[in-house]
């Protein structure tokens, strides 16, 4: 089952004279079929705490554990291919390259490790039939609302069956009706494949959808 064990993780940024002390002391555990929603006013650091679960930065302290390895240990080449595999990023603006199809956007993870397979391509396709975009798999981003810009980007994330999810607010772009049935879709999604969804948001509705809500305050989770 997948886990993600994090303990006493802390990171400052440099400022002058002084240090920003961003996370304290942050530390949780959640195992697959888990979802949490981090929220907390602006600036209180929900970025930065995302940003070092995906392994995209190191914490000046602390340890993550995702399916009992720790990233930090890798070096950058192993890191990238860990990346890659354990961890889906769901973005608010939904990151897809407007060059490429809906298709091959999905299957932009595979590229870091070579073609996309067979497997890998009938995994594509089921995942966008899951969220309904069967029909629009040669259609360019541009060609699609946001609320189903969002889907390809779920089914993105979820093409390499990751241990974690990362969600940055993946319905702040869109209107009420369109966001919560992109929330459930994602919910539905990341439960059926066992995944763990961890959420940053501003949004109650989303963070309620979550089976749990924790506040970052003062650089903890609480
Ligand atoms: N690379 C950096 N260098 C210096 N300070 C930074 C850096 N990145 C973030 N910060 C500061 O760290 C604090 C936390 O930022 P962060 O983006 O994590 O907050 P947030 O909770 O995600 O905010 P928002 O909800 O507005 O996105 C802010 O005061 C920000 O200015």
């Amino acid at each position: 089952m997948a886990t993600l064990k994090v303990d006493h993780l802390a990171k400052s940024y440099p400022m002058a004279g002084e240090s920003l002390h961003v996370l304290t002391d942050v530390s949780m555990e959640l195992s697959g079929g888990d979802s949490l929603a981090i929220v907390g006013p602006s600036g209180c650091g929900k970025s930065t705490l995302l940003q070092i679960l995906g392994t995209l930065d190191q914490p000046d302290s602390g340890s993550v554990l995702i399916d009992n390895a720790n990233p930090f240990e890798l070096n950058e080449s192993q890191l990238a291919a860990f990346r890659g595999k354990q961890i889906g990023f769901i973005f608010q603006d939904h990151h897809l390259l407007p060059q490429l199809s809906v298709m091959e956007n999905v299957l932009v993870p595979t590229l870091a490790v070579g073609k996309p397979s067979a497997e890998d391509l009938s995994r594509a396709g089921e995942l966008l039939e899951a969220v309904g975009l069967a029909s629009r798999t040669g259609h360019l981003p541009s060609e699609l609302s946001g609320g189903e810009r969002e889907r390809v980007a779920i089914a993105r994330a979820l093409l390499m069956q990751p241990t974690l999810i990362l969600a940055d607010e993946p319905t702040g772009n869109l209107d009420r009706t369109t966001a919560d049935s992109v929330t459930q879709l994602l919910l539905e999604l990341q439960k059926s494949s066992g995944a763990i969804l961890i959420t940053v948001t501003h949004s109650d509705t989303l963070a309620a959808a979550m089976d749990s809500q924790r506040v970052l305050e003062d650089g903890k989770l609480v």
